[in-house]
């Protein structure tokens, strides 16, 4: 794809996928000690094309670019019975679910990779937490899976990092308990409790949340901000009187959507939004779902947030941490390389279509995402149950509690009410909370 090539001011989000794939489980070797400095400063060079720049945009490789830059949702025909295709255009999907499987159907070997290990969660927020539609303000996540999130997020520390601006992502999803990354990584809330990776001294404030909470904030292109708010204003201007084109501001960068835009119209959004960038040699393209990403000229990304976070969280150079990062996005390549490059967890990719990656499994869609959050929570809870029944048999605590009563509480899914409700009878009778042995 010419989107790859260095030679047009529109840069690839994700570097060019190596076809040396790693052993996707058994040799997920421990976290190697990495960590994102910029030594040399974070300026990014990057070689623009002097001339010929409306014969790039209007090149038809260019509309190719936009074009499949998010293939339509595939309907998966399932064979009830058999739970195989049987849709004969399927085949290429489940040809493609043999290089990057189903991190569903992998979800042991997933799990047997985690055993004694603490799994930090990243995800992605467009096409990942919630479906794709058409007008960006809308995409609102399910209930069920803010549910899904906030459960999981009580057994791992879980982040949120989005193209989105920080404050639109948090008000989707709404969960004071997650950490926030909105821009592609470029602001960042992290927590104060552990020390700040010290190689970003001047981008990293203390600071207090909605809630009142300190915190580090964490904003590498801070000094943009002007120059983003000054492009975005002529990014409207300019593209006002084409239909179904809209412009956002994600604070640290701005997107310009065509998914609306009649394609006859594509290569007209994507020349005026090159002709406004040729003002702006401090800014760069990227592309993304339907959506071109005007972002500031620094070497961060996704990936790098992912290392920062895990930083501030004290999780990183632990041969004990797994991060598993979940994204649908080509500006998600960028921490599923991270991940896979450092041999330090796993990238799943959310896609209902074949696409390369460097992430290393698959979900379809935001339903099946929620499905493998759900089974986490399953996962990581049920040695607890085990442990509080364990408990109270050795015990012989409850002699005269029905011990089918306490069966029934121990075996129930997800339900944290049982843990209270078990916690709480512990603590009646001055027992020390299994809960806080276990935590
Ligand atoms: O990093 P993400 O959280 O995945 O954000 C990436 C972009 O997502 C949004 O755009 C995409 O989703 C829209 C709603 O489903 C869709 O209409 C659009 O076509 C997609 O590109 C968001 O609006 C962008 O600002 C984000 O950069």
């Amino acid at each position: 794809m010419d989107l790859k090539s260095n030679h047009t001011p529109v840069l690839a989000d994700a570097a060019p996928i190596t076809k040396s794939r790693l052993g996707v489980h058994s040799s997920l070797l421990p976290y190697s000690p990495t960590g994102a400095t910029f030594p040399h400063g974070m300026l990014l060079t990057i070689p623009r094309k002097k001339t010929g720049l409306l014969e790039d945009v209007r090149s038809s490789s260019w509309l190719d670019a936009m074009k499949s830059s998010s293939p339509p949702p595939r309907k998966i025909t399932k064979d009830v019975s058999h739970g195989f295709a049987s849709h004969e255009s399927d085949a290429a999907y489940f040809n493609w679910l043999l290089k990057y499987p189903s991190a569903l159907t992998s979800f042991e070997q997933i799990t047997n990779y985690a055993k004694g290990k603490r799994i930090a969660l990243f995800l992605d927020y467009d096409g990942t937490l919630s479906p794709i539609v058409d007008n960006p303000d809308c995409a609102f996540m399910s209930d069920n899976m803010r549910d899904a999130v906030k459960k999981v997020a009580e057994y791992f520390p879980t982040a949120i990092i989005s193209g989105r601006s920080r404050d639109k992502v948090y008000e989707f999803i709404g969960l004071t308990e997650l950490y926030y990354a909105g821009s592609h990584g470029m602001d960042i809330i992290g927590p104060v409790r552990q020390a700040v990776p010290d190689n970003h001294p001047n981008c990293t404030i203390r600071s207090t949340d909605k809630q009142g909470k300190e915190v580090n904030l964490f904003q590498p292109a801070a000094e943009f901000l002007p120059l983003i708010d000054e492009v975005f204003e002529s990014l409207v201007e300019s593209t006002k009187d084409i239909k179904g084109a809209k412009v956002e501001n994600n604070k640290f960068c701005v997107s310009v959507h065509y998914r609306n835009v009649d394609d006859k119209s594509w290569d007209l959004v994507g020349q005026i939004v090159h002709d406004i960038l040729k003002g702006y040699p401090r800014l760069r393209l990227t592309h993304g779902r339907k959506v071109l990403e005007v972002r500031p000229v620094i070497d961060w990304d996704k990936g790098k947030a992912v290392t920062f976070l895990l930083e501030s969280l004290g999780l990183s150079n632990c041969d004990d941490v797994l991060p598993i990062y979940i994204g649908d996005d080509r500006t998600d390549e960028d921490a599923f390389k991270v991940l896979r490059e450092g041999n330090k967890g796993y990238g799943i990719l959310v896609s209902s279509a074949p696409k390369e990656s460097n992430a290393v499994y698959s979900l379809r869609d935001p339903s099946e995402v929620m499905e493998f959050l759900k089974s986490l929570v399953v996962w990581k809870s049920s040695p607890l149950k085990s442990l509080i029944y364990l408990m109270f048999s050795i015990l012989g605590f409850l002699g005269n509690m029905p011990r089918g009563f306490l069966q029934q509480v121990c075996a129930q899914k997800t339900s944290y009410g049982s843990y209270n409700l078990v916690a709480t009878l512990l603590f009646c009778s001055n027992f020390k909370s299994p809960l806080a042995i276990v935590n």
